[in-house]
């Protein structure tokens, strides 16, 4: 579901929290909010949720106006994970989730079920944690349960208020791992607000960066490391903000397609394409535009997986003097890195 913020502003006392902001968040993608304390990213999620009404300016969700959609019903369609997730602390796990289910009516057995899947989702063990309450898990533990509670009841929307701000970081990169893979599943509209640039290089499809309750720049991660627009942003960003970038995107998310899965040697054309992927069941290897021209038929053994960092792969393709390394995904080829394109969009 998409969410269309225009003119968007809240006023308390005569100060604008959030100022003419306008900005459209994907379907199915991440949207990081990322900025200065007090600069109103909190604001804007619970404008979004209706949590506060606006001042001025108007959310569409699918090109509806929130005006025109039940609250009750809005609520549904959104959920909402915060930083102290607020897990009810005399609910055991199991209750914890099934909050909203029980409140929409749902059969016992669906519930069940449905808290199962979840607790799957999250990557813990159902017969470890379902009985245990708050107190007794550990703070990761605690925020995935905060994680699986606001999917229970499958809504469209994801809205996520610093939610491993307070993890320990090894933590909070399994956390991020855990929530990526999620996120590849279920395909959400999130939109994600963090102090931490880091995490918003690692997390989003698309940064919105926001200062004094306005929006500064709006683009996918990449526009944004390669063009910053300002001094502001060059600064939010840090110095290493390509590395960063290299190190905890994924793979997966710099793939081309300029490839093509062959059987065996005899489909070799000479069509230009820079890679060719040998393929029967599983992967084999690969062979080079190069190799054939220079009659090394020898198969080409790396790959890397589609959760691997680019840098992984980068370090790969350094140490094997290679431009083009496959990327699997469940042992399927979803696409080439190549080093040439890594930095561009
Ligand atoms: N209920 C309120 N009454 C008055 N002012 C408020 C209220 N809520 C927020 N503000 C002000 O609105 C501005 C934006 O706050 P907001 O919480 O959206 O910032 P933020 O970017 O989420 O900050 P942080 O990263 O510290 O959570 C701040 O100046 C804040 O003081």
């Amino acid at each position: 579901m998409s969410i269309e913020l225009k003119n968007l502003s809240k006023k308390y006392n005569d100060k604008y929290a959030v100022k003419n902001l306008d900005l459209n968040i994907e379907d199915g993608k991440i949207t990081v909010l990322i900025g200065p304390s007090g600069c109103g990213k909190t604001t804007t999620l619970k404008l979004i949720n209706r949590l506060i009404e606006r001042t001025s300016g108007d959310i569409l969700f699918d090109g509806i106006s929130i005006d025109n959609i039940d609250k009750i019903q809005l609520r549904r369609k959104i959920g909402y994970v915060i930083q102290e997730i607020g897990l009810f602390p005399h609910y055991n796990v199991f209750d914890n989730i099934a909050v909203v289910p029980k409140l929409l009516g749902w059969n016992k057995k669906k519930i069940k079920n449905r808290v199962k899947e979840l607790i799957n989702l999250i990557n813990l063990k159902y017969d470890e944690v379902i009985n245990k309450y708050p107190m007794e898990l550990s703070g990761g533990q605690r925020q995935r349960i905060g994680v699986a509670r606001a999917l229970a009841a499958d809504p469209k929307i994801l809205l996520m208020d610093e939610p491993f701000g307070a993890i320990d970081p090894i933590n909070r990169e399994v956390l991020q791992d855990v929530f990526l893979e999620i996120q590849n599943k279920l395909k959400k509209t999130i939109v994600f607000v963090t102090h931490d640039i880091r995490e918003a290089i690692k997390l989003a499809d698309k940064i919105a960066i926001f200062n004094n309750g306005e929006l500064v720049q709006y683009n996918s991660t990449l526009n944004i490391i390669k063009k910053p627009k300002n001094e502001f942003v060059k600064e939010l960003l840090g110095k290493n903000a390509e590395l960063n970038f290299l190190e905890f995107v994924k793979a997966e998310k710099v793939i081309v397609n300029d490839y093509k899965i062959i059987k065996s040697f005899n489909e070799i054309k000479v069509d230009k394409k820079s890679c060719y992927i040998v393929f029967n069941e599983k992967y084999e290897g690969f062979l080079t535009e190069s190799d054939i021209k220079n009659n090394n038929y020898y198969l080409r053994k790396e790959y890397i997986n589609y959760n691997d960092s680019v840098l992984e792969g980068l370090n790969i393709m350094f140490k094997r003097n290679i431009h083009y390394l496959p990327v699997l995904r469940d042992g399927r080829v979803i696409g080439i890195l190549k080093y040439d394109s890594i930095l561009e969009e």
